[in-house]
């Protein structure tokens, strides 16, 4: 049982009001005392007081000047004293008194000396001010709920809830204090002291500054009163309730922590005395009245008529005042009692009568459930603060909210389609979404549907995302962003639910744009695996569906465009897909040349550099074929990033060469020291890979060759320059190829007497060329133009044995004929490999500018593009580095992957 049941009437009064009147009554008076600008006034014209003197009196009721009757209030009264037996309500006539509400009464005279007892509880000012109001309530009644308050007090039965009816009794008191005492502040003249500022209220210590100094705040409230706003018309000052979570809040703090504080710190007007104390001083003469038990402590009630007389002066006779004692148990306790009283001789009629109580049983709730309460209420605390930092994500973890970070155009999406160089195509399909954006009308009026989003597809690194915030930068729109792996999270149902959550949100900020990145995450078909993968595969299913729902579910007009991006379109769903969902499929491949040259005069423009931009855009793009726009935008970086290592100003030709052959080779592998032997099969291995480049026809034209060991196990490379944007190639063209990436190997054959491992990567391209140009680009004469796909997963070919063994005979031939066009050649050329591959130990490293010098000009024409950047015409080539890196992605096979032979099938 609360504390709060066992104190007398006043105590338990006195505890409850102490909260009540001081944080009710006080600032709802004091509301009405210094009329506060309620919220509502500022939409809403009226009159409000701006006076800097407050209308206490009308000026003249009195025949006193308001200037005056404001002097005078400067000036305290002593406060009134008030008495059980002469109350303010004594004084008066009730004529005098006011007409009282509805459930409303007037407090006898030993109702109000009741409640004077309380303000003796507190110490002044908080006295004075609960004494005024006592005699207020004299003036104007109060609740009939206080009557009941008084008379459940006065009998020892005021639980927590009372407490709570006393907070809403005072609030109406004070609300009828204020009103009343606007109408009639003649009444109230004795109160004014109470208009001082209280300490630490800035608001009233601002009026009373005002007040003094006159000068300028008066000027101001004059004026205001000129305009009609302020002066006598003002009506009275609103009373503004305190909000109802206020109230809330004050009775859960008087709930919860007053028998917890009272718990924790035991009132500092109880004592504990020891058992021989209670016995020498109150239980032998006859003192103690009762004796109740609550936990481990035993509680003294004494007879304070008796204690009067025999301690006058103790504390003990203050009605507050208790003394406690601990007990080990409550059985030896009551056996102690027992004895005492016995030796006392006390009749057990009358002994003295114990109580038990469930004391502490809120206190000790709250000490078992406190941990627990208070770390449940930290998750949510903490759970609450990360959405509202975050990305807008709310509630119990925030789970189901989605993760999209939101871009504003005011803000982020400062992209605008002059930065995504090259696809111009894509550029002009995404700008019907811009347009729509912007005027929808424009389609609408002529019926059409707008359609709903785009999947944008394509190699990583191409621009897509760059793309979808163009779009928003354009339109000048709200961005939703993405990824499609964020919707997905071990909880079944979290998708959905985010889904759900984005697409709301985004329709509450239409129109706007989401995009979802890698799509694939969640998008992929769902009939895909579906027996294999298990339950994992709903959490993905359902998010999928919601996506199909939602797309479904936003009509026309509702302008939130979906772009979505992926690198793998294949193994979408086709529900995804289908019209009416993503409209649009926008493939966004690697870019061509003149798409390469753009994107790096996008780039180039926050570097540094004093070159020709014309010819070293033409070049670098000629350098880098099948280099997406973030491989261009990493080399131009990595070329910043060289010529501030070498401390040049500006950068130039060589750090962009050095740049792009550390991108496509990798690092300089200085620690890796070969044997002279290795070294000069290294040589003449390459030696044979540069002269069949340079003697065969159709082979690709050579830039360098070179014997440094880069990137991955590359012992050596020669980069070759894959002419411009091939998309098709002849078989002439794929001879070469392999005879050429057969040179090595044939090399070593004719120069040493037994052969190294070196050439294995070599083989392995050769043969998928040749598989790939008989099962799929249909060139062989024996198996006509067939396509023969073999499916990895499939344990049955899709063709016959004896289709399958001519397939192997024909890739046999064809790699035989290449074998052979190469030996020929450099059975011929044995000379040449020898003067290339020792001129190649030597220096490590030979330009085209070395071959040519080496073994005369190149006796076929090269290509316009190749001339001009690094034939005759386009001036020497650089000179080489000679350190750094270098070098395509492998030693001298790298060409095959190169897309300007579709490289993506003959890898395959
Ligand atoms: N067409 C382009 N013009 C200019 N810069 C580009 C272009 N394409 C790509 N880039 C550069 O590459 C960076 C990466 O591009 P982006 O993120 O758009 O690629 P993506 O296609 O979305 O890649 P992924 O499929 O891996 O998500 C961009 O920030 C930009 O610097």
């Amino acid at each position: 049982m609360s504390p709060i049941l066992r104190l007398s009437a006043t105590q338990q009064l006195t505890r409850c009001a102490r909260q009540s009147l001081t944080t009710a009554l006080r600032p709802a008076y004091r509301a009405a005392r210094l009329p506060r600008v309620a919220p509502e006034s500022f939409s809403k014209p009226g009159p409000r007081f701006y006076s800097t003197k407050r209308p206490l009196k009308q000026p003249g009721s009195d025949g006193t000047p308001a200037g005056k009757n404001a002097k005078t209030d400067s000036k305290p009264p002593p406060p009134p004293k008030a008495s059980p037996d002469k109350t303010p309500a004594a004084d008066k006539q009730p004529e005098d008194l006011p007409p009282l509400p509805s459930g409303w009464v007037r407090l006898e005279v030993e109702e109000l000396a009741e409640l004077e007892k309380v303000s003796k509880r507190f110490t002044s000012p908080q006295r004075e001010i609960v004494e005024e109001i006592v005699q207020s309530v004299a003036i104007i009644g109060a609740p009939q709920e206080l009557r009941d308050l008084l008379t459940k007090g006065k009998a020892g039965e005021l639980g927590i809830v009372d407490g709570v009816r006393l907070l809403r009794t005072s609030t109406q008191i004070a609300k009828r204090i204020a009103e009343y005492r606007h109408k009639h502040p003649e009444k109230f003249e004795k109160f004014n002291h109470l208009d001082e500022p209280l300490e630490g209220a800035p608001r009233q210590g601002q009026e009373r500054q005002q007040e003094q100094g006159g000068g300028e705040g008066e000027g101001e409230g004059q004026q205001r009163r000129a305009d009609g706003k302020g002066g006598k018309n003002e009506e009275p000052p609103r009373f503004k309730w305190p909000e109802p979570s206020d109230i809330a809040t004050w009775a859960i703090v008087m709930m919860v922590l007053f028998p917890m504080f009272r718990v924790l710190f035991p009132s500092s007007e109880s004592r504990e005395i020891t058992w021989q104390e209670l016995r020498k001083n109150f239980l032998d003469r006859g003192l103690v009245h009762k004796m109740v038990v609550f936990g481990n402590r035993v509680r003294v009630e004494l007879d304070r008529e008796a204690l009067q007389g025999v301690y006058p002066d103790s504390p003990a006779n203050s009605p507050n005042f208790s003394y406690y004692f601990s007990i080990g148990s409550v059985d030896a306790f009551e056996r102690r009692l027992d004895q005492a009283q016995q030796e006392l001789g006390i009749p057990p009629s009358e002994r003295i009568p114990v109580s038990y109580e469930s004391e502490g049983m809120l206190g000790n709730m709250l000490f078992a459930f406190g941990p627990t309460l208070l770390l449940f209420g930290l998750i949510a605390w903490a759970s609450r603060r990360a959405s509202g930092m975050g990305s807008g994500s709310s509630g119990m973890f925030g789970f189901g909210k989605s993760k999209a970070k939101m871009f504003n155009h005011d803000s982020a999406v400062k992209v605008k389609f002059a930065d995504v160089a090259g696809m111009d195509e894509a550029k002009v399909e995404i700008m019907e979404f811009v347009s729509f954006l912007r005027t929808p009308e424009r389609f609408q009026r002529l019926g059409a549907k707008i359609p709903r989003g785009a999947i944008l597809s394509g190699p990583p690194g191409t621009g897509k995302t760059l793309l979808a915030k163009a779009t928003a930068g354009e339109s000048q729109v709200p961005f939703f962003s993405v990824s499609g792996s964020e919707f997905v999270e071990m909880f079944v149902g979290v998708g959905a639910s985010r889904v759900r959550d984005l697409f709301a949100t985004a329709r509450k900020n239409a129109p706007c744009i989401i995009f979802i990145d890698e799509i694939d995450a969640i998008g992929r078909s769902r009939s895909e695996g579906g027996g294999f993968r298990g339950g994992g595969n709903d959490e993905r299913e359902a998010t999928l569906n919601q996506i199909l729902t939602e797309m479904d579910g936003f009509n026309t007009s509702e302008q939130v465009v979906v772009l979505a991006g992926t690198n793998r379109p294949d193994v979408l769903d086709q529900a995804l897909m289908r019209p009416g969902r993503f409209d649009r499929h926008i493939n966004i491949d690697r870019p061509t040349m003149a798409g390469r040259k753009d994107i790096f005069k996008v780039h180039l423009g926050k570097i540094v550099t004093v070159e020709d931009m014309e010819y070293l855009t033409g070049r670098l793009a000629a350098l880098t074929p099948g280099f997406s726009g973030a491989d261009i935008a990493n080399a131009v970086n990595e070329a910043a990033l060289v010529a501030a290592r070498a401390n040049a100003d500006t950068v130039e030709m060589i750090h962009f060469e050095q740049a792009i052959e550390r991108v496509v080779g990798g690092l300089e592998r200085k620690s890796l020291v070969l044997s002279p032997e290795e070294k000069r099969t290294v040589a003449y291995h390459e030696a044979g890979h540069a002269i069949c480049g340079w003697f065969f026809r159709w082979a690709d034209p050579l830039l360098k060759v070179s014997i440094i060991p880069r990137g991955q196990g590359a012992l050596g490379y020669a980069q070759y320059l894959p002419s411009g944007d091939a998309y098709l190639m002849t078989t002439n063209q794929l001879m070469d190829r392999m005879a050429m990436t057969l040179g090595g190997r044939v090399s070593e054959e004719l120069h040493f007497p037994t052969v190294t491992t070196g050439a294995s990567d070599d083989f392995k391209k050769v043969t998928r060329m040749a598989s790939t140009m008989v099962t799929q680009w249909g060139m062989s004469e024996k198996l006509g133009p067939l396509h023969f796909q073999n499916d990895p997963n499939s344990l049955h070919k899709p063709f016959a044995e004896s289709t399958a063994q001519t397939i192997d005979s024909e890739v046999r031939r064809i790699v035989d004929e290449a074998y052979k066009q190469c030996k020929d050649l450099l059975t011929a050329k044995k000379k040449e490999i020898g003067i290339v591959a020792e001129e190649l130990l030597r220096k490590e490293m030979l330009t085209r500018d070395d071959m040519v010098r080496l073994l005369g000009p190149r006796e076929w024409p090269e290509k316009a593009e190749f001339a001009k950047y690094f034939g005759q015409e386009g001036g020497p080539p650089p000179p080489f580095p000679t350190e750094s890196t270098d070098s395509p992605t492998e030693p001298q096979p790298a060409i095959f992957e190169e897309p300007s032979a579709k490289p993506e099938d003959v890898a395959k």
